[in-house]
């Protein structure tokens, strides 16, 4: 019998990351969309990127095949059979509404869609879930702000909000209203910051955006200051190692900061990212740090047991999942 996977959490997944070339092709086909690939293997050679930008550019064409309510629907059904069979007991789901409302989608369709399927995790995966809506920070504050107003029919449906997308260049700061609109609502905030940006939208996207959690965050070890502010204040990070190395962040997966910043008392969680675009789901990312980190099985423990404590849960959920990853055995 296969080993059964740790018990974990995942915490930074954009669901658009998931669409796998063949479910592409297959909603390609049945919405008359043409894609400028010939084969799912063609595509999958386009899958090498030289940063952050050439991946997106590859990321939102990509969203064209994405139109019907049945559309993101599949698309979260097909990323929970994966997450169920990679041990994730629990994920909050980034989804990026500006990506397909302006090619004509409507955001209704978007978040019932999602939400249709999310629905479903927990008697059909076992999985319980979230949805955390991102706003493109290299779109205008005013377009986050109408985003936010056209979801807010929605917001039940919706555990937080997000900011992805260009980083450099686009400060946090650029969203306090719509970030502050999300707070007077009652929802969760987190952001991407350090990913390729510098430390300082790290502490910009704290101070300014109140954030609870930093999606990345690798560049906080540029400054000390901030990195021991982390540490004292448990702010989690949501690290995503091959995501990294694949859109050249670091240069190897051997040379990950994850070690440096475990040693400095960091709230560390391991998670995929774009699991499609970058080789991997959220256990690959587990295996491929073990191997290459040389992390022990109590890491791995610790890493799963923090994603848990990042997680939006109540006390009783997140209790009942830490009792999981203590009790879990590890088998080779
Ligand atoms: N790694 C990433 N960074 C910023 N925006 C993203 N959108 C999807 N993946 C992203
Ligand atoms: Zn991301």
């Amino acid at each position: 019998m296969p080993a059964k996977p740790l018990p974990k959490a995942e915490l930074h997944l954009h669901i658009e990351g998931t669409l796998e070339p063949e479910l592409a092709f297959a909603l390609a086909e049945r919405n008359g969309v043409t894609l400028p690939y010939a084969t799912t293997e063609e595509l999958r050679r386009a899958y090498s990127f030289k940063d952050l930008q050439s991946f997106l550019d590859l990321y939102y064409a990509l969203m064209a095949v994405l139109r019907t309510e049945d559309d993101f629907a599949e698309l979260v059904d097909a990323y929970l059979a994966r997450a169920a069979a990679q041990g994730v007991r629990h994920a909050e789901i980034f989804f990026d509404p500006q990506a397909h409302t302006a090619r004509g989608v409507p955001i209704g369709t978007v978040i019932e869609g999602l939400a249709r399927a999310l629905d479903g995790s927990e008697t059909r995966y076992g999985i319980s879930t979230r949805l955390i809506m991102c706003f493109l920070r290299d779109e205008s504050g005013q377009s986050a702000l109408e985003t936010f107003e056209a979801a807010r029919p929605h917001l039940h449906r919706i555990c937080g909000v997000g900011l992805d997308s260009a980083e450099v260049g686009n400060p946090p700061s650029k969203f306090r209203e719509v970030f502050q609109r999300a707070a007077d609502a009652g929802l969760h905030r987190v952001a991407h910051a350090g990913e390729e940006g510098p430390a300082e939208y790290i502490t910009e996207a704290l101070d300014v955006l109140g954030v609870e959690r930093i999606d990345h965050g690798l560049r906080c070890l540029e400054d000390p200051a901030l990195v021991e502010r982390l540490a004292r204040d448990r702010v989690p990070l949501t690290v995503c190692p091959l995501s990294n190395v694949r859109l050249r962040c670091v240069d190897r997966l051997a040379d990950h900061p994850l070690p440096a910043m475990l040693a400095a008392g960091l709230l560390v969680t391991v998670n995929s990212d774009d699991p499609s675009y970058f080789g991997g789901y959220v256990d690959d990312n587990f295996t491929a740090i073990r191997e290459a980190l040389r992390l022990d099985d109590e890491t791995l423990r610790m890493l799963a047991a923090n994603s848990f404590r990042a997680a939006f849960l109540d006390d009783r959920a997140r209790h009942d999942y830490l009792a999981e990853v203590a009790s879990h055995t590890f088998a080779r």
